[in-house]
């Protein structure tokens, strides 16, 4: 049976890793699941877990831990037997203990991305909604402006990657990401990458997943595989 692979992907608004997270599913097969994308649908789809989300989620505010935790746990379990990828969860040391419990992290990776490279991409970041899909006019525009490439249904803008908004984003996710950093960190699993241009720090994710996922343990050594 194939070796499994669990990831998580950290860093602030526009760091890049929707950008990514896409280019790892496609290399290596990993199921992608992002907690942004998965809230969101929730809301637009109003189920029981979209009302219940929503008013943090419509201000910017984190879910309560208790609340992401009952949501994505059972999301991680419909992905039994496939390697996997997260986006947006663990977001605090309360969460990751409660992934941690349940899962061995083989890999963390964490971008660091300077302000003003975060600003100007987010500013013009396009979003399909239905799929996460990512767009930006000038690094990957889409092939007729303001519709997405696959359904050619249209495009939308976060109110909330508006530049006063950001600030405030930014400063909240380095206050509460340090501590999950640290700890994934302290458990030698953290694989930190800075630069201002996701093309040039790919490389290196490339090829220290291929790397890795050949190193993979058996199963049998893993903490657990529910
Ligand atoms: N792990 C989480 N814990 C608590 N709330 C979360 C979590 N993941 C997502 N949310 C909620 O969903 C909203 C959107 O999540 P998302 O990951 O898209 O955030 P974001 O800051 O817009 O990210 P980005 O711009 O990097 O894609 C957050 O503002 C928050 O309300
Ligand atoms: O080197 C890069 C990487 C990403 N982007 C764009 O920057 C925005 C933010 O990227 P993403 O949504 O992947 O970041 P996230 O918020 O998920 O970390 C998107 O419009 C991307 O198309 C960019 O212009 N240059």
């Amino acid at each position: 049976m194939a070796k499994l692979f669990r990831a998580a992907i950290m860093g602030p608004p526009g760091s890049g890793k929707g950008t990514i997270s896409q280019r790892i599913a496609e290399s290596f097969g990993l199921k992608y699941l992002s907690s942004g994308h998965y809230l969101r649908d929730s809301i637009a789809a109003n189920t029981e877990a979209g009302m219940i989300v929503r008013p943090y989620v419509d201000r910017g505010m984190l879910v309560p831990d208790h609340v992401m935790t009952r949501l994505m746990l059972p999301r991680l379990e419909q992905l039994n037997g496939h390697s996997w990828l997260l986006d947006g969860f663990p977001r605090t040391v309360a969460q990751a203990q409660a992934l941690n419990s349940l899962y061995h992290i083989d890999m963390v990776i964490s971008l660091n991305i300077p302000y003003a490279t975060l600003s100007e991409r987010l500013s013009d970041r396009w979003i399909h909604p239905a799929s996460g899909r990512v767009y930006n006019m000038g690094f990957n525009p889409p092939q007729v402006q303001g519709k997405d490439d696959i359904t050619g249904e249209p495009l939308i803008q976060h109110d909330d990657d508006k530049p006063e908004a950001l600030m405030a984003r930014l400063r909240h996710y380095k206050d509460v990401a340090k501590p999950v950093i640290d700890l994934y960190k302290s458990q030698g699993v953290l694989h930190s990458f800075s630069g201002t241009d996701t093309d040039k720090i790919w490389p290196y994710i490339n090829s220290l997943l291929s790397t890795k996922m050949q190193m993979q343990p058996s199963e049998a050594h893993q903490t657990q595989t529910p």
